[in-house]
């Protein structure tokens, strides 16, 4: 397959169209944070904080809400119930720490605005400019307004999302069902689409899906481009504009 075949891009959001993966990072780590802090004084034992460079990529980044909490807790040894979806921000449950942790990153977005990555606003102006379609494919549920604050919503012809995800009953990312069903809405084969993550669980679900090209997007640095190869990317940029020529976009 020759990335001339490829007649679309899915994109995740969070890192690589919008400055947004390092708000999620802070209120990942403010929530949890709080929650074992609490724990660890009640059992009289030592307080490990959440670890905003290891923790986050290997557990959280890329998944939805319920997934990434479920799966740092359990890298500590932790079960909780898994509540109901309207459970209140206080609920000791997995969806009660999500609203907690959803409060904090409406309240960082609200402060801080949403910063758009200039690269990907102009490839993604290029890509469509070649006739190629796109989707916006992430697990977040505030997609829609984050595209909306950021300017973006008409770059795409699909969006599938935490929303989505939710009311479709898809499996979320390291899973290849929302990228599938990107590509699905966009009428195209998942080998003549190219998915663009900055996640280990992203570029895994791409790899998953049997996707023509999985592009990892490295904003962070520090090994990370490494780890996105390893976990399926077959190339790794640090912007987007270094892929033009590859994909004969001018
Ligand atoms: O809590 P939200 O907005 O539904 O987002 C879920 C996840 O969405 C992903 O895009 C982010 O990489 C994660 O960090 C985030 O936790």
């Amino acid at each position: 397959m020759l990335p001339s075949d490829l007649r679309a891009c899915l994109f995740d959001m969070d890192g690589v169209l919008t400055d947004t993966a390092a708000v999620h990072s802070a209120a990942w780590k403010q929530m949890f944070d709080e929650f074992l802090r609490e724990r660890s004084a009640r059992a009289g034992e030592p307080f490990v904080p959440f670890d905003p460079d290891t923790d986050y990529p290997r557990y959280v980044d890329g998944k939805k809400r319920e997934d990434g909490t479920r799966s740092f807790l359990a890298s500590r040894g932790i079960e909780l119930p898994e509540g109901s979806p309207d459970d209140p921000p206080d609920a000791p449950t997995v969806r009660g720490l999500g609203a907690r942790k959803n409060d904090l990153v409406l309240r960082l977005l609200d402060e801080k605005g949403v910063t758009v990555f200039p690269d990907a606003v102009a490839f993604l102006r290029a890509v469509r400019d070649r006739g190629m379609r796109t989707a916006v494919v992430s697990s977040s549920a505030n997609t829609v307004q984050v595209l909306q604050v950021a300017g973006l919503t008409d770059l795409f012809d699909a969006r599938v999302d935490g929303v989505t995800a939710r009311d479709r009953d898809l499996p979320g990312k390291p899973a290849p069902d929302m990228f599938l069903e990107g590509a699905r809405e966009l009428g195209v084969e998942p080998a003549r689409a190219a998915v663009f993550e900055d996640a280990l669980a992203g570029v895994a679900a791409g790899r998953a899906g049997d996707f023509g090209l999985v592009v990892g997007v490295d904003r962070v640095g520090g090994g990370h481009g490494e780890a996105l190869r390893e976990h399926g990317a077959d190339i790794v940029v640090d912007d987007l504009g270094e892929l033009r020529e590859l994909l004969e976009v001018r």
